[in-house]
């Protein structure tokens, strides 16, 4: 269940929100805060088929490669319904330094040991 935090913000897990992924109901996560964009879906300059690929899950990246007007900020500021919990925001963030960081630097660590063996064996 959604709870709240002590000055009254809503606050979703990840898992809620993925499943407001329906046809009858459709949030999307921007810059860490929930919005239900379900009665907007027809209304948006952007066609309803971006906002429900995005649907249960992060938009932030897309929402800002558009380069949304400050009119579109204001519109969506309206359609908030809370924030993402912080129990999933440490997940989302832990996800990211995941991808980021450490995939990369093994797959470098892999290829470091990878030479030195072939330096070694052709001496
Ligand atoms: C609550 C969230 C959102 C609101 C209120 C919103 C609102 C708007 C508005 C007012 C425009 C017209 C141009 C402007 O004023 O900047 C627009 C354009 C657009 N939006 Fe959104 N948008 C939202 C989320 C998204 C997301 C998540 C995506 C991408 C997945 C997206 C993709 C686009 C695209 C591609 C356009 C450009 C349409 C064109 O120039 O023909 N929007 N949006």
């Amino acid at each position: 269940m959604a709870e709240k935090s002590p000055d009254g913000v809503k606050y979703y897990r990840l898992s809620e929100i993925e499943e407001q992924n329906t046809f009858k109901s459709t949030w999307i996560i921007i810059h860490n805060k929930v919005y239900d964009v379900t009665k907007f879906l027809e209304e948006h300059p952007g066609g309803e088929e971006v906002l429900r690929e995005q649907a249960g899950g992060n938009a932030t990246e897309s929402f800002e490669d558009v380069g949304h007007s400050s009119d579109a900020r204001e519109m969506a500021a309206d359609m908030v319904i809370g924030e993402l919990h912080p129990v999933s925001l440490s997940l989302s963030l832990s996800c990211s330094w995941w991808s980021n960081w450490l995939i990369p630097s093994l797959v470098a660590a892999i290829i470091t040991l990878m030479y030195r063996i072939y330096t070694t064996e052709s001496e």
